[in-house]
């Protein structure tokens, strides 16, 4: 479990961090989520001791992280810069962390497993993919087999097999009960992988919170049905939970309150043909960045005007 109580991070004039205050449950991953410069990286670099908060107190398991007598069996942390020396191999790297840790080698064996690495354990690291690294990143963050595991945007430079491992991965490790905190800038990607979310925007607490409620308050899921006759479908469908909407002159109906079962259902009834029924999540991205949106610290003039609705 991490508990941030109360943390104010300011580096001179710059608060970073303001009265952060929130909790990492153990059993299910957090996904910690908000725009650039929100806070994100300075509250996980205190949380691992790497930076000191000016006020208030960051626990890992009821202590701080310097108090364990084992830091990296106790946190295991992929933060954004890469620190692995350019001429040494994975297997190396790793293996020295171990030794230095008190880990045994056998566990270097299972780590390159577990990220798949395997083939090019023996290769310079300096020679790695942004993708190859985050792995290399990932196996040194589990090496000490901790019951904590942080990951600062551990899916930046993966490619789509590499995503679905990590949101695999990070499934895997919360069911095992370990506690998984890991940031991210898409919402869309966390709504797949996090159970709870903490949203921070310029360093304040904006939501702490789980992805089913977001999804909720953000209008929940809608169905988009093409069909032969959507005024009369509009009108079928209507009822007290259920919401419709739709450009009149199209064949395209949104609606909200029913199953994509049950609309197949009644338009099959009424003889209205069906040619798309689709489950659509709502635009979590919107949601994210309609609530984070006082919050962005750089943002360029075109960047209002290209929110995408992303299906998850
Ligand atoms: N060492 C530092 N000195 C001065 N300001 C800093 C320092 N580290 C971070 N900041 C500032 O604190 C704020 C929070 O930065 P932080 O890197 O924690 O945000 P973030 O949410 O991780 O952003 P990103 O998603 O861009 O990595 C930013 O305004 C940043 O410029």
């Amino acid at each position: 479990m991490i508990e941030i109580h109360h943390v104010v991070k300011r580096y001179g004039d710059k608060m970073a961090v303001y009265d952060l205050d929130f909790t990492v449950e153990p059993g299910v991953v957090t996904g910690f989520l908000g725009p650039n410069g929100a806070g994100k990286s300075t509250t996980m670099r205190m949380i691992i001791g790497l930076d000191a908060p000016t006020s208030g107190r960051v626990t890992v398991n009821g202590k701080r992280y310097a108090q364990h007598t084992a830091p990296l069996q106790e946190v295991g942390a992929l933060l954004e810069a890469r620190s692995v020396h350019p001429g040494r191999s994975a297997y190396s790297h790793l293996l020295s962390l171990a030794y230095t840790h008190g880990i045994p080698r056998r566990r270097v064996d299972e780590v390159i497993e577990l990220a798949g690495l395997g083939k090019v354990a023996k290769k310079r690291a300096g020679s790695f993919s942004l993708g190859m690294g985050q792995r290399l990143g990932i196996a040194a963050a589990l090496l000490g087999d901790p019951q904590t595991v942080m990951l600062d945007e551990p899916v930046n430079g993966l490619d789509p097999e590499g995503v679905l491992w990590i949101r695999n991965l990070l499934k895997g490790l919360a069911a095992e009960g370990r506690t998984v905190f890991v940031s991210s800038h898409l919402m869309s990607e966390m709504a797949l992988t996090a159970t709870n979310l903490v949203i921070v925007g310029r360093g304040r607490l904006l939501a702490d919170t789980t992805v089913a409620s977001f999804v909720e308050q953000a209008g929940g899921e809608t169905v988009k049905v093409v069909n032969s006759d959507p005024e009369r479908l509009r009108a079928l469908l209507a009822g007290p939970d259920v919401t419709v909407t739709g450009e009149i002159g199209t064949e395209t109906l949104q609606v909200s309150g029913l199953s994509a079962r049950e609309i197949g259902s009644l338009a099959a009834d009424a003889g209205i043909a069906v040619y798309d029924l689709t489950q659509q999540a709502v635009s979590l991205e919107e949601a994210f960045m309609a609530l984070t949106n006082d919050a962005v610290e750089y943002r360029s003039s075109t960047d209002t005007e290209t929110k995408g609705s992303v299906a998850t």
